[in-house]
């Protein structure tokens, strides 16, 4: 199937529209788990929200308080059954959408829980006060109208416009409303029903489009809904995970982390995080505790699962955010041993579900081996960013950079933008020349620190608070920050070495512009940069950029690198699945001029040729 949407219809219903979250008096009634007494004993999301006492007792109520790694007696949930679209068998894959029923009584919060579960939003916990502050800071959706959205695959379930039109329960609900999030972003609209329905996924849509909250929310509602694991005999110390999603860096799981642990607030539904370079026997403690959704990168989690102290024996869900990333050369091997060497449930039993802003083909050729059945989804062309960012590329030769990035940042002054902490976040190669910037910057007298692989975990994320605080408005980065890193008041992204793979590119300046705000990108381009014109242009101009005719000219006479449209094709267009290539699909005529291209992008396709596929 394929859908070409206007967002135009969700800015004509906005102002009608709600989070589906009913009043929250008649729910917050639920009791919750919890033992008392020394040790906190993890007791499992079905478990905490139980309603009560007047409800009927759950049928493992009389088990012993656990984990997931709990020893528990299966048996259902409360949950109805899900509806699932493609028979999943053996793991609930979450229920569907709109299903009357699904949350019945057993809404709400746990309030025996409430004491311990730290309130990840740091407020007094008022969601209907949030909420009416709402308006004021929530997306801007009307800069999605027209994005094209494409999907492919079998009984694509449909697109859904509200949150409320979504059956996720009442505690993930009023955690949406904590969040202010008012109405599902588009790439939400599309993956939340897909994910619900139990399919496999490979999602590719902008940055800062909220992806992030398009595969928690799944996991958190189908954990909740779901049959209630039965513990595996292993080493009393292994834990066994229901969810895991993968990052690859090590403040990107953090940041995950985080706002998982807000999605998950109250649900019950335990939220984990682990990565290298911080401490393992803290990270080991916290899984002791339990843990229902691992968020981790994937070094720290070979380790874990090498000392046996985690097993992906009960992996319901698998997400790989980043995921062109996870599965290029750098972490294909590490993700191949944890999906497909230990003892994680293959594609088809688990469900997975693939995230990027980018996805070229080779990689999704590669990523099929882990799904199963699975569906693509496009919103806006596969790699592309988001017009939001006004993107300018200035010619400036390697001894100039310096003094060009001083002009920009007086100017940036002088027009008061710093005065307001707005955040400058300049892009280098290495590592050394990224320390050697930041000292220059603050030898010039601007506040600068710096975030790269040579910096110790402690020093990254001292610098991270500290550029996120104002301390600091200029970071200067390598890679390792190009990539997820949502930190509100980025209004400047500087290429001072712009990267070698125009994906780079697009994820670097996708660190400003995000959730319906705009953003500004500079880019510092000379012969070095050569191979990179042709891509670059062709980017600015899908994305309704000025492109410097010096720039085109040497576009013109470059060879190397990734065109992004070797079809031709003008125009806007939505992604590519592909699935779609003659030389996947033999049997099939070559309906898309440009699919055999080598280059890794697909080319554009009209609308018409498109929906042949339906
Ligand atoms: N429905 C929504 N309404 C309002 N804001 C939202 C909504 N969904 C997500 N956001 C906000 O949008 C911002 C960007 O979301 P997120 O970090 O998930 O983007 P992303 O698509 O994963 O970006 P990237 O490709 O850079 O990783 C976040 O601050 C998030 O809180």
């Amino acid at each position: 199937m394929t859908t070409r949407t206007s967002w135009a219809d969700l800015a004509a219903n906005s102002a009608a529209e709600n989070v589906g979250v009913g009043s929250s008096s008649d729910s917050n009634k639920a009791a919750g788990s919890a033992s008392g007494g020394g040790r906190p004993v993890y007791v499992p999301p079905h478990l905490r929200n139980r309603p009560p006492s007047a409800d009927p007792p759950a049928p493992t109520s009389t088990a012993p308080a656990l984990s997931n790694d709990r020893p528990g007696q299966g048996g259902p949930r409360w949950a109805a059954p899900k509806n699932d679209y493609n028979n999943r068998s053996g793991y609930g894959g979450g229920g569907g959408g709109g299903r009357p029923g699904g949350w019945g009584g057993r809404s709400g919060g746990w309030d025996r829980g409430r004491d311990r579960e730290v309130n990840p939003f740091g407020n007094d916990d008022d969601a209907e006060q949030v909420f009416g502050e709402q308006e004021n800071t929530a997306i801007n959706f009307d800069a999605y109208e027209d994005i094209p959205v494409e999907t492919s695959g079998d009984n694509v379930p449909p697109p859904v416009n509200t949150f409320a039109e979504i059956d996720l329960g009442e505690a993930l609900n009023l955690n949406i409303r904590r969040c202010k999030y008012v109405k599902p972003t588009p790439v939400q609209r599309y993956t939340i029903p897909i994910s619900l329905a139990g399919r496999d996924l490979m999602a590719c849509a902008q940055t800062g489009s909220g992806k992030t909250a398009a595969f928690c929310f799944p996991i958190i509602s189908g954990i909740m809904r779901g049959p209630v694991p039965q513990k595996p005999v292993r080493g009393a110390r292994t834990v066994f995970p229901l969810a895991l999603i993968l990052s690859p860096t090590r403040e990107l799981s953090m940041q995950i982390h985080e706002e998982a642990r807000k999605f998950s607030y109250q649900t019950g539904v335990k939220v984990v995080v682990a990565y290298g370079g911080a401490p393992i026997n803290q990270q080991l403690r916290e899984l002791e505790r339990g843990v229902d959704i691992l968020v981790a990168t994937p070094g720290r989690l070979v380790d874990l699962l090498e000392r046996a102290r985690v097993s992906l024996q009960m992996i319901r869900y698998l997400a790989l955010d980043e995921a062109d990333r996870m599965l290029d050369m750098g972490f294909e091997p590490q993700i191949r041993k944890i999906v497909q060497q230990m003892d994680m449930p293959p594609p088809g039993v688990r469900q997975t579900m693939l995230f990027s802003a980018t996805f070229p083909r080779e990689i999704q050729r590669l990523a099929s081996d882990f799904l199963a059945n699975y569906i693509f989804l496009a919103v806006g062309r596969v790699g592309s960013s988001t017009d939001l960012i006004v993107q300018r590329v200035e010619f400036v030769q390697e001894s100039d950079k310096r003094s060009h990035l001083m002009d920009l940042l007086h100017a940036q002054r002088a027009n008061g933008a710093q005065g307001k902490q707005a955040l400058t976040l300049v892009f280098v190669e290495t590592k050394k020349g990224a320390d050697s910037l930041e000292h220059w910057l603050c030898m010039n007298g601007f506040p600068a620190t710096t975030i790269h692989g040579d910096r110790s975990q402690q020093e990254r994320e001292q610098a991270l608070r500290s550029f996120k605080s104002g301390a600091t408005p200029i970071l200067v980065a390598t890679d390792v920050a190009a990539r997820g890193l949502d930190i509100p008041h980025v209004a400047h992204v500087v290429n001072f070495d712009l990267p070698n793979d125009i994906d780079d590119y697009v994820h670097r300046i996708g660190r400003t512009g995000r959730a319906g705000k705009t953003g500004l990108a500079t880019a510092f381009f000379n012969d070095n940069n050569a191979s990179l014109a042709k891509s670059l242009a062709d980017l600015m101009q899908e994305a309704n950029q000025e492109v410097p005719a010096w720039l085109t000219r040497y576009a013109a006479r470059s060879f190397g690198g990734r065109s992004r449209r070797p079809g031709g094709g003008g125009g806007r267009f939505g992604g590519r699945d592909f699935r779609r290539d003659s030389s996947f699909n033999r049997a099939g005529s070559d309906y898309y001029g440009g699919g055999s291209n080598a280059g890794g992008y697909g080319g554009g396709y009209s609308a018409n040729v498109a929906s042949a596929w339906d």
